[in-house]
This record gives C-alpha cells, structure tokens and sequence, in this order.
C-alpha cells in the first residue's frame, strides 16, 4: 500500500459521547500529550458549540502545542461554525445529515437544503483559511448519487475533505468497499472512514474503506463511542500493519499504555480478549498451541507480541498437555523426564482448573509433584 493513510483519532470527540463517559481537561490533555508521541498525526478533539467550558477545554489542548493537526466538530451551521472559530484548531469539520431517513425525520429538510447549507456553510469555512472537512453523517444509508452531488458541492466550496460516516454501524467490508469505491470515482477530496461497531465490524470496514481509497481513518482508543463504539486504534494500526502491509506511523509499542490511560479516564474496563490491549491476548493454555508455539512461535501467532512490548505467557488449566506440564515444571527446575508421572500431574492439574477456575500456583506445582511422586514411589 503505497497511498498515504492519515489516522484522526476521535477518541477525544467520539470517545467521549461513549454513554457516562466525561474527560476532565487534564485528562483529556494527557490522553492528547499520550497519543501524539505515540505519533497519531491528526486528533478530533472536542466540539466548539457546546459552549465556553469545551472551547476552554480544546484551548488547553492547543495550547500543549503538540505537532498534531487538531479538529474540532460541528454542525453545518453559522453558528456551529463560528464556534469552532473560536477555537486554535487546524481543521474544521462540520456535518450535516445525508439520508433521507435522517433529513425527513430528524432536521425535516430536504436534498435540496442540504445543498443550500453545504454551498453557504463550507464556502464561508473556507474563507476562514482553516482546514475544511464535510461530514457525511449516515452516508451509508444515504443515495449514493446523492452523495456524489455533496461531495461535487463540497469540493467546488472548498472543503479538502469529506469523511463518510456509518453512522449507525450497518456496513459490512464488502458493502463499505463498494459505497468508498463510488465515492472515490466521484471526487477528488480526501475521504475519512468513520465507522460504528454496531455489528462488530467497524475495524473490518475501516481496513475495506482504505483498500477502496479512503485517505483517512477515525479511530478511538479501545474502541470507546457511540453504543458499541468505533473502530480501536489499536486494531487499525495494527491491521494496516499487518494485512495491508502500510505504516500509520504510529508507534506500536505506545498502544497499550495509550489503551490503560483511556480505560482509567474513561471508566470503561478492557475486556480481557480484547484484540490487541486485552490483558489475556496473548495468554495460551492449550496443549496443541503450546507444543505447536515451543516448535515454533508462527504456528499460534499471528504477529510478534514485542511489536507491542508484550510478553506471550503460558498457563496450565483443563486443556493443557504433557509438553506445557513438562515447560511448567522446567521453570521451577524439576525435569519431568518419565511419561507416566507427567500424566499423572496432567489429571492432577485438570481436576484442580475443574474445581477451581484458575492456573495452579508454583507451590500448588510443588505440592502435585510431591504428592505424585510419592505415589509412584509406594505403588
Ligand atoms: C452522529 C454524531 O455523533 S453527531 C455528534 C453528536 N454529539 C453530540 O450531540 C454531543 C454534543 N451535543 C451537545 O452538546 C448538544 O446536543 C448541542 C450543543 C450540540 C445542541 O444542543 P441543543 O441546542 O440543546 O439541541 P439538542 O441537542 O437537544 O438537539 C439537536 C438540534 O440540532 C439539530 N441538528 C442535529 N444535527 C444537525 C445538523 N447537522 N445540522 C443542523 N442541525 C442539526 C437538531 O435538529 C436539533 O435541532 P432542533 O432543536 O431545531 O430540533
Ligand atoms: O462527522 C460526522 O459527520 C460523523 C459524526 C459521527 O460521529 C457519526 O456519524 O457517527
């Protein structure tokens, strides 16, 4: 993938919308200062019309000076714009419903409207000399021949960029492909993929959305937004890595204290098995991955766990086989070399995950090899 891809994380804007989820501003400052060392370029941080206390709260963010381009959301509107003014940001984004669900239901307006709002409000963002960007707010259920008309009047009013929001997370990657492959075929702007996780799917899309041309990615850390969230920065930038062979630029060593940061600011507890972050990801009891991972780390990783500066970690439990139990005892320096007393431990180490749910302590290891021992020694 030789196309440049810019990462714009909304962790700060998106993230925050996340139900029962407030950033302080020293928060959200730090997560700000956190994610531009790590090397996220671009940050959507805050939205203007809400009033003094967040334009005050994206100001301090400004004022860090970090060498990160900042966005700041609004609506379509003169007023939504002349907020975001008032704030240091490098680019504006302002978003106005595509679908028609949204414009009968919602803003009872019609196509025509949004033409009207899109030839006003973008041209006199425009004349502001900021970065402009166009959200497409449900684009994915919206007429596509009606978003390439938006997309023409955009890029006539001098917007550089139009993001294409799955608003409510109703793409799969085939579908997002083809609605981001139309798109590109009709504008020359730069295009963001937003995508929702409604169905589980938004980092899938988000990686469909870059193959069909899509320039920018928004993302959130440990997937926090809307619902079920949005696409996890650490999925991204790892699935560019590694299916699409591209570089974010973003330092990989830097996710998982980026994703701790979040999950205590935001309250919102990371799953275990969450891709990438989880504290159990790479975690394997299985006997056949085990074996399989001692012959060869390939055979159950699918990348490195350094790139992340993680460590895999080996437990024993109700699925494990001789070559774990003999790895297990190797770290305590017992040499299980005899076949019949390693399967004896196996039962003794699968009664005891049944009867307690947990990996048996070193001393726990001790006391079945003793016990066993004994046992075979009498009998
Ligand atoms: C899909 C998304 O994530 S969009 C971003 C959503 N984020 C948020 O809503 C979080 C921040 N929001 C807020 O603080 C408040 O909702 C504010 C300050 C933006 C607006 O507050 P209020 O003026 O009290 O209005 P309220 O939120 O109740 O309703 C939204 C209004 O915006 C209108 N609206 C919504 N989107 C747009 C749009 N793109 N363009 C124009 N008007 C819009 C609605 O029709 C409604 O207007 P109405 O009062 O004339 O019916
Ligand atoms: O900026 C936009 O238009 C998209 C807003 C958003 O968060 C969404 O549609 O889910």
């Amino acid at each position: 993938m030789n196309r440049s891809l810019t990462i714009n994380d909304t962790t700060l804007r998106d993230g925050e919308q996340t139900a029962g989820v407030a950033f302080t501003v020293d928060e959200k400052c730090a997560i700000a200062y956190a994610l531009a060392e790590a090397g996220v370029p671009e940050m959507e941080i805050g939205i203007p019309a809400m009033g003094d206390e967040e334009i005050g709260c994206i100001q301090a963010i400004a004022a860090l000076r970090l060498p990160v381009a900042l966005m700041v959301w609004g609506r379509l509107t003169e007023p939504d714009l002349a907020a975001a003014l008032r704030c240091d940001a490098d680019i504006v984004h302002l978003s106005i419903p595509v679908s028609d669900i949204h414009l009968r239901h919602k803003l009872r307006q019609s196509r025509d409207w949004v033409i009207d709002q899109v030839t006003r409000v973008i041209e006199r963002a425009a004349l502001s000399g900021r970065r402009v960007s166009l959200g497409l707010e449900d684009a994915s259920r919206a007429d596509p021949a009606f978003l390439a008309l938006v997309a023409a009047r955009a890029q006539a009013c001098g917007a550089q960029r139009l993001r294409f929001a799955d608003t409510l997370g109703v793409l799969d990657p085939f579908t997002t492909y083809e609605a981001l492959a139309r798109l590109r075929e009709h504008t020359e702007l730069d295009i963001e993929i937003h995508a929702h996780n409604d169905l589980g799917l938004a980092t899938a899309n988000t990686l469909a959305a870059l193959r069909a041309g899509a320039t920018h990615a928004n993302t959130t850390v440990n997937g926090l937004g809307e619902r079920a969230g949005n696409a996890a920065l650490e999925e991204v930038v790892m699935g560019v890595r590694h299916l699409m062979h591209g570089d974010t630029g973003v330092n990989t060593q830097a996710l998982v204290g980026i994703s701790r940061l979040v999950e205590r600011a935001s309250g919102r507890t990371v799953a275990a098995n969450k891709s990438i972050v989880g504290e159990a990801v790479f975690t394997h009891e299985s006997g056949i991955h085990i074996d399989g991972l001692l012959k060869h780390a390939t055979t159950y990783e699918s990348f490195d766990p350094a790139e992340l500066g993680r460590e895999r970690r080996t437990v024993l439990g109700k699925h494990s086989g001789s070559h774990a139990v003999r790895l297990a005892y190797g770290r305590l320096g017992i040499a299980l070399d005899d076949e019949a007393l390693t399967g004896s431990l196996l039962a003794r180490i699968r009664d005891h995950a049944m009867a307690t749910k947990r990996e048996p302590s070193p001393q726990e290891l001790q006391r079945f090899f003793q016990e066993s021992r004994a046992r075979w020694a009498s009998a």
